[in-house]
């Protein structure tokens, strides 16, 4: 069975497990680094990002995090979740991860729309996927590695580079478990058994 840990330090980390586990993955929540070790991917939840990073640093995450990214393994970011995995994000000198190759703005829907919720398009999705929104960023450029996977309003809210996933949404907040599925075919399958000599 595949394990996708949920980085558990803030945020909407209870419905991301039960979304995994809708999908016949095994949910982990992980706090410290040795609960990275035996996952096969990880999903950076939504939440406030400035609150995030400084949880990050005082449970000495952020290298763990840093290594866990090198490993190829696949990281899936969420609204706040999003912005720890940009390259660049609008306004701020450094990164916090800084390892998908986007730029995202934060809190890009205005204010006057804090929440919303929209019928999106996703490629390679059948049917309109309900999405929520709260506080979003998007993302502003996207890198020539990277995949551009849904627009909405004129802005891209959801791309993939390489084992990189990012929407500005909250995936989880519905019983529409599709993009966790998208996300967990992502994970390469085991290599097969060892052939006899
Ligand atoms: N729902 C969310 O994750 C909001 C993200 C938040 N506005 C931030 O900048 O971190």
């Amino acid at each position: 069975m595949k394990r996708v840990g949920v980085l558990a330090l803030q945020g909407a980390v209870r419905e991301h497990l039960q979304s995994i586990e809708a999908c016949g993955a095994e949910g982990v929540l992980v706090k410290w680094p040795k609960d990275l070790e035996t996952l096969d991917a990880l999903i950076l939840p939504g939440g406030e990002s400035t609150a995030m990073r400084r949880l990050i640093d005082r449970y000495g995450m952020m290298q763990p995090l840093r290594d866990f990214a090198e490993s190829g393994k696949p990281m899936f970011g969420t609204c706040a979740g999003l912005i720890l995995l940009a390259k660049t994000v609008v306004g701020y000198e450094e990164p916090h991860l800084g390892v998908m190759d986007v730029a995202v703005e934060r809190n890009s829907f205005g204010r006057q729309v804090d929440s919303f919720e929209a019928p999106l398009e996703i490629k390679d999705l059948d049917g309109a996927f309900d999405a929520v929104f709260i506080r979003a960023p998007h993302i502003v450029s996207a890198g020539p590695s990277a995949e551009v996977l849904c627009v909405h309003d004129g802005r891209i809210v959801m791309a993939k580079s390489g084992q990189f996933l990012g929407c500005s949404f909250h995936p989880e907040l519905t019983e529409d478990h599709r993009i966790t599925a998208y996300f967990l075919s992502m994970i390469p399958s085991r290599s097969g058994f060892p052939l006899p000599n």
